[in-house]
């Protein structure tokens, strides 16, 4: 049987609030049957609302597909470029559903996650066949998720370029004492060990930091935004508590660097730029943020040409360093969920009607 040619590009985001209106019914949306407090959602509706409740997620995917089209008129590839979210308009199945009607049959996404995780992997592709199912499988199109590329040269090419730029301002004398501290998004360590999100992270530090000659005892991969019950682990260090510590070792300077993230959203907004550089502020450490891959022009290229070797099955996929390419086609253990964590058996130690 023939396979049908893909016939749009699909990008696929997490979505975010557009005015403080949103922010609440937002939030709503993320943490639908999550295990995250109250608490937390209303401290995180405070961030948003102290950036008016407009999340700048939404105009990074405008921009990206902006630049995007000549990138793929560059590749020879002539698709339209959809757009559909997680958690805010423009919602995937309204998407898909303006797919279905355009004649859309195939379509391949590209997901804003450069790593592998139940969030950023499995819960996209539960996504985008809820959406499916809510068209209707017989109308809605085929979607298929392109591989991840946390690996792939140009990747770590623009990264590296922008801790590069990062150094830059800071002076030449303390330079080569200088420290380097990947951030990326907390998981739980029950969705860790369910994918290969720490190990792809890793991979990718050491291949920025080898770009940069940075030595190992320089640079770190430190994680932020937390969220979840307290009680339940999430991967750590916390980016504050790594600054503590690596100040406390005689550090004056540092580079963080939001690897784990491919736009300033505002997790890369509140949480480093403002809550961890006033904690370099309150205890000597000069704090420098370097800015993710954004639209730079090397990303754009990369995401064409991942999409042209997808949709031409190339064989050339490129890839550098330790892991090779990562798979097509998820294999069906890919990002499981977390295991649900075991109830408390403690006396008393559950919450009245948990
Ligand atoms: C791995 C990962 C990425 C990176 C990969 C990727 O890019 O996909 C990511 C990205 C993002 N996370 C974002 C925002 C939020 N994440 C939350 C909550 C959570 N994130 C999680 C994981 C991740 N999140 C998890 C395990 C939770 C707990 C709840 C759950 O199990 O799902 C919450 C709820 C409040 C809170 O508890 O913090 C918010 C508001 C935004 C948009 C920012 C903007 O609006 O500019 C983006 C790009
Ligand atoms: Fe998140």
């Amino acid at each position: 049987m023939a396979e049908l040619p893909y016939d749009a590009i699909l990008l696929v985001s997490f979505g975010g609030p557009e005015g403080p209106d949103d922010v609440l019914p937002f939030l709503e949306n993320v943490l639908r049957g999550r295990p995250v407090p109250r608490e937390r959602m209303l401290e995180v509706a405070e961030h948003y609302r102290s950036f008016g409740g407009v999340s700048p997620i939404n105009q990074q995917c405008r921009d990206l597909i902006t630049a995007l089209r000549p990138a793929l008129r560059e590749a020879q590839v002539e698709l339209p470029i959809y757009w559909g979210n997680r958690n805010w308009q423009p919602m995937l199945p309204d998407t898909i559903r303006q797919m279905a009607d355009d004649g859309i049959r195939r379509a391949l996404a590209v997901v804003t996650s450069s790593f592998s995780s139940y969030s950023g992997c499995r819960q996209y592709r539960e996504n985008i066949e809820e959406a499916r199912r809510q068209v209707g499988e017989d109308r809605a199109p085929i979607v298929t998720k392109m591989r991840v590329w946390y690996n792939h040269p140009d990747w770590i090419a623009v990264n590296a370029e922008r801790v590069r730029d990062a150094l830059r301002t800071i002076p030449a004398d303390r330079l080569p004492s200088a420290r380097v501290a990947f951030s990326a998004h907390s998981i739980p360590e029950a969705m860790a060990r369910n994918c290969d999100y720490v190990a792809q992270l890793t991979e990718s530090c050491r291949l920025v930091a080898e770009t940069l000659g940075l030595p190992e005892e320089r640079w770190a991969l430190v994680y932020q935004s937390r969220s979840g019950r307290p009680e339940d682990p999430w991967l750590e260090p916390d980016v504050r508590d790594h600054l503590r510590a690596i100040r406390s070792a005689g550090a004056t300077d540092v580079v963080v660097h939001p690897i784990g993230f491919t736009s300033d959203h505002i997790e890369v907004l509140f949480d480093l730029d403002e809550e961890a550089r006033r904690t370099g502020a309150e205890i000597g450490l000069n704090v420098v943020r370097s800015a993710t891959a954004g639209t730079h022009p090397r990303f754009v290229a990369m995401l064409a040409e991942l999409i042209k070797e997808r949709i031409t099955a190339s064989p050339v996929r490129r890839a550098i360093g330790r892991c090779g390419p990562s798979h097509d086609v998820c294999p069906p253990l890919c990002c499981l969920p977390p295991a649900r964590p075991s109830r408390p058996s403690a006396p008393g130690g559950g919450p009245p009607g948990g």
